[in-house]
Parts: structure tokens; sequence; C-alpha cells
């Protein structure tokens, strides 16, 4: 696994659409360097989703580029990606009779082959993410019976089991109660932190995002980005903005509770 950093250059993102393309955002310029927890803010349908779409290649840029390591991200083959990229969704996934730790162990499967078998090296590779996203007492129960948060922390741990350098992750704390979104916001900055990745998740609970993140991605309307850390932000006048827009209480307090 290597050491990636994400550089954006003049990214549009959007839609083809017959008759002119559907711009969500343009003119995309930043970093993401690994070791850092990074976190997209915005308004329902400002392009959050279809920013994390596009940097984890599932959909393509209307124009720029977006350069993984030293190399552009459509250069890369579906194999390399799946060593690099893993993406964590919402939706619940419909597998019946499928253990947390069969689930954990398809993190493997770009090494291994979907129906491959695990070697000692891959065994060792799952059981250390099911330590790490602590989750070693669910390891037998089915999928289906597990709780938002226990489905959430699972499917983190099958991100880690894929061993990639970049980890996106599409509104993780939805759906979880306040003491869940707490452990995943707590589990995602660990990672980021330990194992020197990139962790980069949208989310609607700004306060706990300010106060769990080092970088803030916030996404105006029309689709221009404001990014800083959650104190650099509490200084930016931009960020009236913000409040307006995200329609939050927010206050410099809240902002400079970050963790250590
Ligand atoms: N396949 C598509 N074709 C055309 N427009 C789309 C498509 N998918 C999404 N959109 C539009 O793109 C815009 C951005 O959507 P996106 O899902 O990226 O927003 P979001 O910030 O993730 O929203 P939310 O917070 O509600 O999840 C919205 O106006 C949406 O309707």
């Amino acid at each position: 696994m290597e050491d990636f950093s994400i550089n954006i250059h003049d990214l549009s993102i959007g839609y083809k659409e017959k008759k002119h393309n559907k711009i969500i955002a343009h003119s995309l310029n930043a970093t993401i360097p690994p070791g850092q927890l990074t976190c997209l803010i915005g308004t329902n349908g400002v392009g959050k989703s279809t920013l994390l779409r596009t940097l984890s290649a599932f959909h393509s840029p209307l124009y720029g580029e977006i350069i993984i390591g030293d190399k552009k991200l459509s250069s890369y083959s579906s194999k390399e990606l799946s060593k690099t990229i893993s993406i964590v969704l919402t939706e619940k996934i419909n597998v019946y009779n499928m253990s947390v730790y069969e689930l954990v162990s398809l993190g493997r499967s770009p090494y291994s082959g979907l129906w491959g078998k695990l070697n000692k090296k891959d065994k060792t590779i799952i059981e250390e993410a099911i330590q790490l996203v602590h989750i070693s007492n669910l390891r037998n129960r089915a999928i289906q019976t597990l709780s938002d948060g226990e489905r959430q922390k699972s499917m983190i741990a099958k991100t880690l089991a894929q061993q990639t350098s970049i980890i996106f992750l599409d509104e993780p704390t939805a759906f979880l109660d306040f003491q869940s979104k707490i452990e995943i916001l707590q589990l995602l900055r660990r990672i980021s932190k330990t194992k020197h990745r990139i962790v980069f998740f949208s989310t609607h609970d700004i306060d706990l995002a300010l106060r769990f993140s080092d970088k803030i991605w916030f996404m105006k309307k029309g689709g221009n980005l404001i990014i800083g850390s959650p104190e650099e932000l509490s200084k930016d006048r931009r960020m009236e903005i913000f409040s307006q827009e995200c329609n939050t209480t927010l206050n410099n307090n809240s902002l400079l509770q970050s963790e250590a």
C-alpha cells in the first residue's frame, strides 16, 4: 500500500445530457494528503455524492484531472483501482446469511479473487481489521441482523481489509444514533492517523464533522469549494454563507472544539 495524495486540477463534475452538460461544480483545484480526516459538507443536492463518485472513478469528470500518486485516475485499471480506492455507501446491502467475518473477508477479493482461498496473510489482515474496528463480538453475526451502526462498522472493517490508501464514505453517520455517530467519526479519525490513509467522507452532521475532522470542504451552492481546517474556517467570513446555506446554529466555540 502506497502513501498517496489526491491532486485535483481544474476539475468540472456533473452529468452529460443530450443538449448540454449539467455542470454541478467547476474549476475545482485541491489536494487531499494522507493522514488527514477530510469531511465534505454542503446542502442537499449541492453535489457531494457526485464529487465522491467522480473522485472514486465511478463517474467520469466533465473536464480536468484527478491525479492519485503520480498517475491520472483515468489511467488506473479496475484491478489497480480496487487496491487503491474503497468506497462505503449508505445503502443497506442486500445479502442474507453472510456473516460479518465473510463480509470483511470480501475486502481481500482484489488480492485473492472473489472465490479465492484466503491465505495466512489474508486471515491476519482480516483479523486486524476486525480488531481495529472493535467488532470481534460480531464476527459470526449475519449481516441482516446488525444495527445500522454495527453494519457501518463492518463495512468499514471490509474497506480496511481491502488495504486501500484511500477510503471514501458517503454519509457514514446517516441513520445512526448520536453515540454511534461519535464512535464512527472517532474510528475514521483513528484510521486516518494510525494507518496514514486518506479518509474522505460526506456528512450532514456538521457540528460533529467540525469536531473530528482535520480539513473541511464546504461545497457552496453553485459548486465552489471553501477548504480549511475548522480553526481556519472559524476565522473566514465566508462561513456566514455556510451558516445561511446549511441553516445551522454553528458558532465559533463548536468550530474550535476539534478533537486532539
Ligand atoms: N444521474 C444524474 N443525472 C443528472 N443529474 C443528477 C444525477 N444524479 C444526481 N443528479 C443531480 O445532481 C445534483 C447533485 O446531486 P448529489 O447527489 O451529488 O448531491 P448531494 O450533495 O450528495 O445531495 P444530498 O446531500 O441530498 O445527498 C442534484 O441536483 C441531483 O439532482
